[in-house]
Order: C-alpha cells, then structure tokens, then sequence
C-alpha cells in the first residue's frame, strides 16, 4: 500500500475541495450569466469572486501549496453568496434552497466541531433571513421558514453522523493498515509514515534494527505457537521501554525502532534493553525460555532517507551478529 494512502484527514479534504471548487465554479459562471440578464449586479460580482476563488483553490491544490485559510475560502465565500442572494431577491425565487448544501459541505470538509458551529450559525442566520422576507402569493415567510429549519435539520443530522461514523471507520482502517497482526506492534508501513514526519520534526533521530538471536531453534524446539508467542511478548517489552509509537516490526524476528534521541542515547537505550534480556524470563506454557538480540544503530542526518538508513543500520546488526551476536553495534 502507498504511503500517502494512510495520510490523515487533509488527503480526504483536499479532494473534497477540488470538487467543490470545479461544481461551485462553473455554478457560479453560469448563475452570474443570469444574474447579468436579471439586473441583480451585486449578486453577480459577488459569483465573479466565487469562480475566480475556486480557480485559486484548484490551482493551489494541484500545485501542494493549499493552507488552511485559503481552505475556509470557497465555503465560506459560497455561504457570503447565499445568504446575500437570499436577502436581495424575493421569497419565490427559492435561494435560501442553496443553504442546504452547507451541512454536508461543512462537516466534510471541517469535521464535527468544526462543521456543528457552521452549521448552526448559518441556520440560524438563514431562517431570520427568511422570516424578515414579504409574504407574496402562496409563500408566507414563516411557514417557509419552518419548513426551511425542519429540512436544514434533517439533512444536518444525516451529515453529523455520517462524519461521526467516517471518522471512525477512517481511524480503524488506519490503524489496520499500519499495524503487525500479530504482535499489534507498527509496520514497515507505518515506520514510512512516521519518519517522513519525525525527519522533519525531531531535532535528533535514531534508527535502531534489532534481530533476535538463534530464533529457528525456537521455534525448531518448541513449536511455530511458542515463537509467536515471544514474538508478541518481545514486542511488549520494547513498547515497555521505547514507548508503543517507537516500535515497528519488519518481519519475522527483526524490529526496528525510531527513537527521537541521538545514538549515544539510543545505543544506552538498547542496552538496557539488552541487560534486561538477559535476566528476563519468557513463559509459554510449561517451558520457560530466555533469548538475546543483536542490533544496529543508525543516526538521522540530513538528507539521508529511510532506506539509507536502514541499510547503514543493517551493516551494523550483520557484525554484531558475525561477532558473536548479544550486542549492539553504533
Ligand atoms: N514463530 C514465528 N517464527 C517466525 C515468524 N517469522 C519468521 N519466523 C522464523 O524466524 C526464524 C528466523 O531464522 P533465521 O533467519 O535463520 O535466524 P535465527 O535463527 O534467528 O539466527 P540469527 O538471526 O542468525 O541469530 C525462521 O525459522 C522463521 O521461520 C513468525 O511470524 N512466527
């Protein structure tokens, strides 16, 4: 799986605000055309400012340089257009219809807390807008106003919970993707994900590969289910000391960990980890067993990447094991 496919929320936006940007541009091209024809002007260059805005947006996304303000720009732009639209034109041309885009678009783009407030306040705005409207032929402004906030709210909670719920399945299927099934320790996955951000964001970084020593004869004398077994408890005890988000398992008996320290720090780390092997005991059933591991240790420096790293990490863990295994080598 790609790593961009486990990116957070803002993915997920951005192509929500895309699309926004193409339907709610070309709308507003073609309703200011009417608007032209209508006479309503202000209306229409209110929509000229929407289009040149989506365009902006579009082109911001495409190009990776879209921030969070110029994300509150077209919704917040289409709402200005609707509420305004709704205040200069009469009841029976049905503009207030428009606000029930808001919802969805709000809790979509903005998630619950975020999309509640909008949500609210525009409401609110929206049906005072429709109850200070004249009355004309068949639409009596508080009955339209009523029926108006009965709809709104409707189409507000299906939004509310369809976030609620997309949220959700979001954050499992995340932490599905990124984690090891057997031991619940991270992927090698997960490891991309977080040195791409920690590369970035952590003033000192060090990569430690770890690989337990004779682990066929494990499971050659106890059994496939005893070596999972201390696998999974292996993992515990480095989430025990390391920390759960520093841990990652590559593959069969080799961990890694990323560690915002610098090596000196990392190496002392790992052996105290080391030591504690050395006395700790392992239980599966009847048998108790005990085991080392051998590791390498890379630093983060500029412009070396993860693979860099882990090869130069990996140099390191093959002498420990040529020299005797049960050590760590910086
Ligand atoms: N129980 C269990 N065993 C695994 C798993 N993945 C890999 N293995 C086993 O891990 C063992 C790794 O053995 P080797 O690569 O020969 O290494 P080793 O015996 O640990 O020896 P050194 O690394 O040289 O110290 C193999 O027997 C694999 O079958 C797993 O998920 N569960």
């Amino acid at each position: 799986m790609p790593v961009h496919l486990i990116k957070s929320n803002n993915q997920f936006q951005n192509s929500i605000q895309q699309g926004l940007a193409i339907t709610i541009g070309i709308l507003a091209i073609l309703l200011s055309l009417a608007n032209l024809t209508l006479g309503q002007y202000p209306l229409m260059v209110l929509e000229w400012m929407l289009a040149a805005c989506c365009f902006f947006v579009y082109r911001q996304i495409k190009i990776n340089k879209f921030t969070y303000i110029q994300s509150l720009l077209v919704p917040y732009l289409t709402v200005v257009a609707i509420i305004f639209g709704t205040l200069v034109s009469k009841l029976v041309n049905g503009l207030f219809i428009w606000t029930f885009i808001v919802p969805t678009i709000f809790y979509l783009l903005f998630g619950q807390r975020h999309g509640f407030w909008a949500t609210l306040v525009i409401g609110v705005i929206q049906v005072i807008n429709i109850l200070n409207k004249e009355n004309v032929a068949l639409y009596n402004s508080d009955i339209v106003a009523i029926n108006f906030a009965c709809a709104y709210f409707a189409i507000w909670l299906v939004s509310r919970t369809y976030e609620i719920n997309r949220s959700k399945s979001q954050q499992a299927l995340q932490q599905l993707a990124m984690k090891d099934s057997l031991t619940g320790a991270y992927n090698r996955l997960a490891l991309k994900k977080f040195f791409e951000e920690q590369s970035v964001q952590s003033k000192e970084l060090t990569l430690v590969l770890i690989d337990i020593d004779y682990f066929k004869a494990i499971n050659d004398d106890y059994g496939h289910e005893a070596g999972d077994h201390l696998l999974t408890e292996f993992t515990h005890l480095l989430q025990k000391k390391a920390g759960e988000s520093q841990v990652f398992r590559l593959g069969g008996e080799e961990f890694c960990l990323l560690l915002p320290l610098n090596a000196e720090q990392a190496v002392t780390l790992t052996n105290d980890v080391r030591q504690h092997m050395l006395q700790a005991e392992f239980l599966y059933k009847k048998d108790s067993f005990h085991f080392t591991f051998s590791a390498g240790i890379a630093a983060y420096k500029d412009n070396r990447n993860l693979s860099d790293l882990l090869a130069d990490a990996d140099k390191k863990l093959y002498r420990a094991k040529r020299d005797g295994r049960n050590q760590v080598i910086d």
